[in-house]
């Protein structure tokens, strides 16, 4: 592929990690989910190891078979604008699902967000997968309501975020201009599911428009997100299905007419590295050994730093992936990422040094969308 974009990495700082016992490791803050201390550290890491973004994920309902995690942990928008904060540069990329909540409030939520962070917000909006508790008023939705649902509260969102043309302001003192009203284009907005009548009161984004991502697999969601959204957060279980899942991506792209490099391929994965592959087996047996209902699947990136970026580097070359989430389920997980792989990765110019671009969106290569276009 020619003038593909640089691999991409995020971080997902994911409290005391997506299993049953890693906050019982003794580097572990058994409260890392409700620490903010601990997610400023962990935020201004990939900071300086120049990861273009944060990366959240969220629980549609809380019951109490939930990991820690997810039974103590931070609302992903309020915690977002705290490291918005206490960061510079790097992406801030929250979730949320489209099945509980307003389209109105949550274009509010994530380009208030933009706005704290000056062009650094993006938004993965989920569909929520449906059984567990009933946290909601508005109860789980059926398969057939999910995605026609989430489809229209894509449409809604992206209207809202281009409510004002980039000069609808011109905030003029001396004429007395504060809002060219030609310039407002309020949403009007009747569906099945969501009415929405008026404009946002946010300006446009320096970047556009947050960056948006959904997550899934399902053909439904591929059609939906080629149509809506910058990327995509799949689950990477194996290398032979995440290219196919990528691949159908660029089809479905190719076929809207849609730039496939302007789009974003992401996994998360939770890697062990040591400086050898016995130290990271060793790692993985201290994640075992805190307690019977570890669960924490054997990762799929383990072993040596080399071993560990080779992988990463095969998956990038494929076209599976252009971006890298980092999980840690070992305490020091993203930290030995950063130490040991991102040298490496960098040697072999397959991951910037600096951060090129003032946005999110620019950090990704995702060119400022036009007004209304998709
Ligand atoms: C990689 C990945 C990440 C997801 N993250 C979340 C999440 O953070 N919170 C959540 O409630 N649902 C999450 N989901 C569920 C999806 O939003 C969606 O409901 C589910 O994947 C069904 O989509 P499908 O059409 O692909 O079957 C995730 C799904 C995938 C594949």
């Amino acid at each position: 592929m020619t003038n593909r974009k640089t691999l991409k990495l995020a971080a997902v700082i994911d409290g005391p990690g997506w299993n049953f016992s890693s906050w019982r490791h003794p580097d572990m803050p058994a409260d890392a989910g409700e620490n903010i201390d601990f997610f400023v550290q962990q935020a201004q890491l990939a900071e300086q190891a120049k990861f273009e973004t944060l990366f959240l994920y969220d629980v549609s309902h809380v019951g109490p078979g939930n990991i820690p995690y997810y039974l103590s942990m931070f609302e992903g928008g309020t915690l977002m604008s705290a490291l918005a904060m206490k960061t510079e540069r790097i992406g801030l990329s929250m979730t949320a699902s489209s099945s509980y909540t307003d389209p109105y409030n949550l274009a509010r939520q994530v380009l208030s967000l933009d706005k704290l962070s000056k062009g650094r917000a993006s938004l993965n909006a989920i569909t929520s997968n449906p059984g567990g508790m009933v946290n909601f008023s508005r109860g789980h939705l059926g398969k057939a309501d999910q995605y026609p649902m989430h489809e229209e509260f894509l449409e809604v969102l992206l209207d809202l975020w281009d409510t004002y043309e980039d000069d609808a302001f011109p905030r003029d003192k001396e004429s007395g201009v504060f809002l060219n009203p030609r310039k407002m284009h309020p949403v009007n907005f009747q569906g099945k599911y969501f009415s929405v009548d008026g404009p946002l009161n946010l300006s446009r984004s320096v970047q556009g428009r947050p960056v948006l991502y959904m997550a899934g697999s399902s053909p439904t969601f591929v059609d939906l997100a080629t149509s809506y959204t910058d990327g995509v957060f799949m689950a990477g279980s194996t290398f032979e299905e995440t290219v196919l899942l990528a691949n159908a991506l660029t089809a479905k792209l190719l076929e809207k007419g849609r730039q496939p490099d302007h789009f974003v391929r992401a996994i998360s994965q939770n890697p062990i590295v040591g400086r050898t592959d016995a130290e990271a087996h060793q790692k993985y047996r201290e994640i075992l050994a805190l307690g019977p209902y570890s669960h924490t699947p054997v990762p799929l990136f383990m072993g040596s730093a080399e071993r560990v970026a080779t992988e990463i580097q095969r998956w990038y070359e494929a076209g599976a992936i252009d971006l890298f989430m980092v999980r840690q389920d070992h305490p020091h997980g993203l930290r030995d990422f950063i130490e040991l792989v991102v040298p490496i990765l960098q040697e072999r110019g397959l991951f910037h040094r600096e951060y090129e671009a003032e946005t999110l969106r620019g950090n990704l290569d995702l060119p400022k969308p036009a007004f209304r276009t998709i």
